[in-house]
């Protein structure tokens, strides 16, 4: 599976690591072009507004919008969770628009600005080492959204269809068990 990360801005080596460790191959996207060429897309944690500014400049945002319509998998993380979102909290413009959620960006305030944990993430069997940097929270799913891992009973995972999103970087450590399940769900469409 070629697993492309979109590279505007954010942590984007990282996540090509991670594809690689779970037996993909990464591509760093940085034209709408080479959407073609891909099988799934990551949209990196880095900061949102600016990845959703460079977006526009560079022609992603239908490019994507179609690319997700196709039924080609996407997965954002943390600022690319809030790319992705329908609804942002505080009347901020959103991006994609992919998908039916309501998102709160920088939820977790200063006092726990960054922090590690073990998160019980349904589809994998042992928790998945997380990392929370001024990290969004899901605050709101519709219905056609599976919620698939909460903290201190809030959402931070949550899959529609062949759309994912994580408010923390799983690409931060070694352990890629959530590439592993979006490479799945990159394939589901091949099939
Ligand atoms: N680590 C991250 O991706 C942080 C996201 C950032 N707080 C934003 O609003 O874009």
């Amino acid at each position: 599976m070629n697993i492309g990360v979109l590279a505007l801005q954010g942590a984007v080596a990282e996540h090509i690591r991670s594809i690689e460790l779970a037996g993909g191959r990464g591509v760093a996207v940085k034209r709408a072009g080479q959407l073609a060429e891909i099988d799934g897309l990551i949209i990196p944690g880095g900061e949102s507004t600016t990845i959703g500014k460079l977006m526009r400049k560079y022609d992603f945002i239908d490019a994507i919008r179609d690319f997700a319509k196709e039924g080609k998998a996407v997965f954002g993380t943390c600022a690319g969770l809030i790319v992705l979102a329908e609804r942002l909290e505080g009347g901020e413009e959103p991006h994609l628009r992919l998908m039916d959620m309501t998102v709160a960006r920088n939820a977790f305030g200063r006092q726990r600005e960054s922090f590690e944990t073990d998160l019980e993430v349904k589809g994998i069997d042992t928790p998945l080492r997380a990392v929370f940097i001024r990290a969004p929270l899901i605050k709101e799913v519709g219905e056609k959204v599976e919620v698939l891992s909460v903290y201190n009973d809030e959402i931070v995972t949550a899959r529609q269809g062949n759309l994912l999103a994580s408010s923390y970087h799983p690409e931060l450590t070694d352990d890629y068990r959530l590439h592993e399940l979006f490479i799945r769900m990159a394939q589901e469409r091949g099939r």
